[in-house]
């Protein structure tokens, strides 16, 4: 899939299209083994045609479950080449697939039929009550995601790393904003698992250089975070953070993305561009100064001046800020309320409030993407970089 090259908007449109076409039950393009015997290898026939006939769409996680099943059950485990990194729906597949390592072949066919039957009966009993439990979706290696009470939540789960953004960390948060940009939610709220809401960028992103250098690596970094980027602009739904401890780097940015923001009196919220010879991505380069007024735009985002919760509430960046201690309980007080809101009323005052900026902001987005392009080649953010991978410096 070509995403790379692409301008960054094109890109996405083209990735999520593939997403849907190619993950839409891939299973049923590819021929059934007639080599293995038995009733199970029969039911399991039966099961790939009758994925064919479910009247509602099971939905991307289950279709690549399906998918890696389906693969198991018909060539064994998983030996073809890993797809590139950019490469998003072939790799979400061949990490599907992957993830099911020795699995037997035998296990893997019962396996698919099991979940087919499971899809048949939710399905044929689709009109009736939706179940409300919570849910925790599979598929995702850096991310908890569950959806209970209309609330898809997302939480950043690599609480040793203090939920620091690694490329794979990028892409599920680009796969799963798409997800609940179609599910039953109606708002979807993002946090961090741990102490942290989020150190930032994983700075050993810079570390695997591929073999065109440094300058694709650049190149790849701005197309991923502008694609990165472009997701929050568009998406269509109430977006709140939980922002449970210090946010850093591009958790703080793409904040002012956001339409409410609930903080813990414990987080805080740091962009030390500067200090890492790196300038403002996630449009804040527009939202923050827009948001807080020039002077202390500028403060945070030239001078790296961090800010306690209370001050980022007193500058506008945060909704509003609670006791450590009751956060937790709080703050879902208030967003299950919330997510018994009207759910169309919700999304078009979004689309009201936003759509006005939405092409300011993806312009801003393509240029703050490639102005970081060649600040990534610099010796100051490489020098940065270096003092914090080889343990000399922390902000
Ligand atoms: C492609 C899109 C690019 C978009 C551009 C984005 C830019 C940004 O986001 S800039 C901000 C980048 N972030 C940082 O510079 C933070 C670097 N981290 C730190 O300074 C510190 O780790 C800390 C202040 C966040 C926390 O310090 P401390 O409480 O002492 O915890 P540790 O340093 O021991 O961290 C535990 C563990 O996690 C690793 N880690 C934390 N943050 C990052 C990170 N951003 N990148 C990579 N690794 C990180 C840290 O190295 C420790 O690992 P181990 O030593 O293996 O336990």
């Amino acid at each position: 899939m070509a995403v790379v090259g692409l301008s960054g908007r094109l890109a996405r449109c083209y990735c999520l299209r593939a997403v849907r076409s190619s993950l839409c039950v891939p299973a049923l393009q590819l021929h059934v083994s007639k080599t293995a015997m038995g009733a199970s290898q029969k039911d399991f026939e039966s099961a790939v045609n009758q994925v064919k006939l479910l009247k509602k769409d099971p939905g991307n996680e289950v279709k690549l479950k399906l998918y890696a099943l389906y693969k198991q059950a018909t060539e064994g485990p998983c030996n073809t080449p890993k797809p590139g990194l950019f490469d998003l729906i072939n790799k979400a597949k061949w990490d599907a697939w992957n993830a099911l390592g020795n699995l037997p072949k035998e296990t893997a066919r019962q396996n698919y039929v099991d979940l087919v039957s499971g899809l048949r009966s939710s399905s044929d009993s689709s009109s009736q009550v939706k179940p409300e439990a919570d849910k925790k979706q599979a598929g995702y290696e850096t991310l908890v995601i569950t959806s209970e009470d209309h609330i898809t939540k997302i939480m950043l789960n690599r609480p040793a790393k203090k939920n620091a953004l690694n490329t794979q960390m990028y892409q599920e948060i680009m796969l799963a904003l798409e997800a609940a940009s179609k599910d039953d939610s109606t708002i979807t709220v993002f946090t961090g698992s741990g102490d942290y809401y989020s150190s930032g960028n994983d700075l050993t992103n810079f570390t695997d250089i591929p073999p065109g250098g440094v300058e694709e690596k650049a190149k790849n970094g701005a197309i991923l975070l502008r694609d990165f980027v472009d997701c929050f602009i568009d998406f269509p739904k109430p977006l709140v953070a939980v922002v449970n401890g210090p946010a850093v780097g591009i958790s703080v940015t793409i904040l002012g993305l956001f339409d409410l923001v609930y903080a813990s009196d414990r987080a805080t919220f740091h962009t030390p561009f500067s200090h890492l010879g790196q300038t403002p991505e996630g449009c804040s380069s527009y939202t923050f100064p827009k948001i807080m007024g020039l002077a202390k735009a500028v403060e945070m985002l030239i001078f790296g001046k961090k800010l306690t919760a209370g001050e980022a509430y007193a500058q506008g960046l945060v909704t509003e800020v609670f006791p450590d201690s009751t956060f937790e309980k709080e703050v879902w007080t208030r967003l299950k309320a919330y997510s018994k809101l009207p759910r169309n009323a919700m999304r078009i005052s979004k689309q009201i409030i936003r759509n006005h900026e939405k092409e300011k902001l993806h312009a801003i987005n393509a240029e703050e993407s490639s102005i970081l392009q060649e600040r990534w080649l610099s010796d100051e953010c490489v020098n940065a970089v270096m003092n914090f991978l080889s343990q000399k410096a922390k902000l």
